[in-house]
């Protein structure tokens, strides 16, 4: 499946990027790089890629816990993301895109102003697990907000999270769209595909959404 780029964030003046990130290999195709997306990545890479994989990767779990004050929220009211969390007994469902040839140096520096820049994600090898294939696992890079970026936002309850993301919007939308598109991938991924955290935010933002605001306002919010 093919994707061409669309669009591309128009970054605020902001310090230098960050150094090519070391790359793992693609071993059927040494010049191929494989990329897990697990929050916007996986409904917007906006680069071109040659191949994407719905699968999982081991070891971590995804948490809302990354501040976000371009794509979902603004300085004044940070929106919240998601980042990884190292749990020796996580899983975390996304999607890995294959770039090969050009479009490995064009999305790692699309990516690297999207995330590295704009985002305070660094990257990190993961291993993933191709939900078809689960048996022929894949080198991937992810981009994944640790607690030493000034972005990170960290643990608070579900509700409170919640809370956060209905008042929040961005340059990229609304934070609840963010929200709720991560939701209807999961649903995609089908029922051995769970994320309790992610659940418990749909579902306490379902609880507030009335007294929000009347459903016909709620629409208009994404
Ligand atoms: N690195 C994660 C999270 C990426 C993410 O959500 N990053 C934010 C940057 S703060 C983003 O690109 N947002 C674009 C959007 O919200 O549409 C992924 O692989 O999907």
């Amino acid at each position: 499946m093919k994707q061409e780029s669309t669009a591309q964030e128009t970054p605020p003046a902001s310090p230098p990027p960050s150094p090519p990130a070391q790359r793992p290999r693609d071993a059927s195709d040494p010049q191929a790089l494989w990329i897990f997306g697990y929050g916007s990545l996986v409904w917007r890479p906006d680069f071109a890629y040659s191949d994407s994989r719905v699968g999982f990767v081991r070891g971590y779990s995804r948490r809302f816990w990354q501040g976000d004050t371009f794509h979902r929220g603004s300085d004044k009211m940070p929106g919240r993301v998601v980042t990884l969390l190292e749990d020796h007994e996580g899983c975390t469902w996304g999607v890995a895109y294959q770039v090969q040839g050009e479009q490995v140096s064009e999305a790692l520096k699309y990516l690297n102003v999207r995330e590295a820049v704009l985002g305070g994600y660094d990257t990190k090898e993961v291993t993933f697990y191709p939900q078809d294939t689960p048996d022929q696992p894949l080198k991937a890079l992810a981009y994944v907000a640790t607690p030493q970026n000034p972005g990170y936002l960290g643990p608070a309850p579900e509700e409170a999270i919640a809370t956060q993301i209905l008042a929040c919007r961005g340059f990229s939308g609304h934070n609840l769209e963010y929200l709720l598109r991560l939701a209807d991938f999961m649903q995609l991924c089908g029922p051995q595909a769970q994320d309790e955290h992610l659940a418990a935010i749909v579902d306490a933002v379902g609880t507030m959404l009335p007294c929000f605001c009347p459903a016909e306002q709620a629409l208009a919010l994404v």
